[in-house]
């Protein structure tokens, strides 16, 4: 049903059910606008926002006052006002039958943008192929296999000597686009493949880069009845056994090191809470879940917003919590520094969080894990993975090889 709002701006003349999310992200692109398509876990539909404006803001993630949009945050936020916002000036929700539907126009979408958005989609060839962007952006350094083994060795050190208790090291790997590489494809592939994760592409005009990403871990999750979320996620292992077939979740067996990493994550979310004194919060879990090619512990966090009469939760936990130790460490600055001095490589929007902001009256960020970024005909896959005195640098290396197996698995 469309609102009265549509009616009044002129958009329902333009629009038509039949508008196909991967090609109107597509033409987006083409037109140099912001784009995010997403799909919740567990869901169908697919969802489309589009934003016509000359470059994207960076600002505070205020929950409760942001309008209709998508975030999406740098892992250096540590202000919290350097989020990328991508405001709604366009809304789509497509059903499983492929039927769309344009659920919020911007009042202030002027009508030479709208129908020159329409009048692209329209005339776009329904093969057009992907465009791959073919920007001049240096590579980010890759870490051979011996200087991770160096740097995971140095993290033990520090951590045995008392420099902090955790930290989440990561790396990249590379590779080249094959030349029938298509977005469309790559995004069906992630939906089909991942149906528990959070699944998004994101195309960022003014870095000129394209975010693709099946992410299990939930960041902050507010819903129409003021209901917030959050999880404690970690441990890793292989969700097949040896002859390849899976493991049932009943049977997973977590070492100590894995238990421990995992319930350094869930007490810092129960510091936060105490930070702000809300006690009347649930807590389910550890339990195994599965995460496509992986197995991880997982405890979820629940809080009626309602109840407590705390609607800016969301807002409030959403700064206290990022950069979680799932992706940062324990304490944060101290694992921070470790990441910026050795690491070598930045981050940006890996180990970030992204998702929709006030869509249908719900905000679902999450963290940006299993993830890569599509910049100069070559994918930046991205790994990391928590080091405690307890673990062994070639086992973490193995660990970050599979995780980027995610991404890896639907390029084809
Ligand atoms: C940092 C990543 O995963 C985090 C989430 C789940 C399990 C993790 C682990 O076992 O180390 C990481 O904390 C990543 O996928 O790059």
């Amino acid at each position: 049903m469309m609102s009265d709002k549509l009616k009044t701006t002129g958009a329902s003349s333009l629009f038509d059910h039949s508008l196909h999310p991967l090609s109107a992200w597509q033409s987006t692109r083409e037109l140099g606008f912001a784009a995010a398509l997403w799909r919740l876990p567990h869901q169908k539909d697919k969802h489309l926002i589009v934003n016509f404006g000359s470059e994207l803001p960076r600002t505070r993630m205020m929950l409760d006052e942001l309008p209709a949009g998508f975030a999406m945050s740098p892992f250096l936020n540590i202000e919290g006002d350097n989020s990328l916002f991508i405001e709604a000036d366009l809304y789509f929700r497509f059903d499983e039958n492929g039927e769309a539907t344009l659920e919020q126009e911007s009042a202030y979408l002027s009508a030479p943008n709208r129908e020159k958005w329409y009048n692209h989609y329209r005339n776009r060839p329904a093969n057009a192929s992907s465009l791959v962007i073919a920007s001049d952006s240096p590579r980010q350094p890759e870490l051979p296999n011996f200087a991770y083994l160096e740097a995971v060795q140095k993290a033990i050190k520090a951590i045995e000597a008392g420099a902090f208790k955790k930290v989440v090291f990561s790396r990249v790997k590379q590779v080249e686009l094959a030349t029938d590489f298509t977005f469309s494809e790559v995004f069906e592939r992630l939906c089909e493949k991942y149906p528990t994760a959070f699944v998004s592409m994101v195309y960022l005009p003014q870095l000129d880069q394209v975010w693709l990403g099946a992410t299990p871990e939930t960041l902050v999750s507010v819903d129409k009845e003021g209901i917030f979320r959050t999880v404690s996620l970690a441990g890793t292992q292989s969700a097949f056994d040896a002859s390849g077939a899976p493991i049932s979740v009943k049977k997973a067996a977590w070492t100590q090191k894995e238990i421990e990493e995992q319930a350094l994550v869930g007490r810092y979310i129960i510091s936060c809470f105490k930070k702000i004194r809300v006690r009347e919060y649930l807590e389910e879990g550890p339990k195994t879940v599965v995460a496509g090619n992986l197995m991880h512990l997982r405890s979820d966090y629940l809080v009626d917003t309602k109840t407590i009469n705390f609607p800016e939760l969301g807002t409030v936990m959403l700064e206290l919590l990022h950069p979680t130790s799932a992706v940062c460490g324990m304490p944060k600055m101290e694992a921070l520094a470790f990441i910026q001095q050795h690491e070598g490589y930045n981050r940006e929007f890996y180990s970030g969080y992204l998702g929709p902001v006030n869509v249908g009256n719900e905000t679902h960020l999450f963290v940006n894990l299993r993830c890569m970024k599509i910049q100069n005909n070559v994918a930046t896959l991205y790994a990391g993975g928590g080091i405690t005195e307890d673990s062994e640098p070639e086992k973490e290396w193995q660990e970050t090889e599979m995780k980027c197996q995610t991404m890896l698995s639907v390029l084809g």
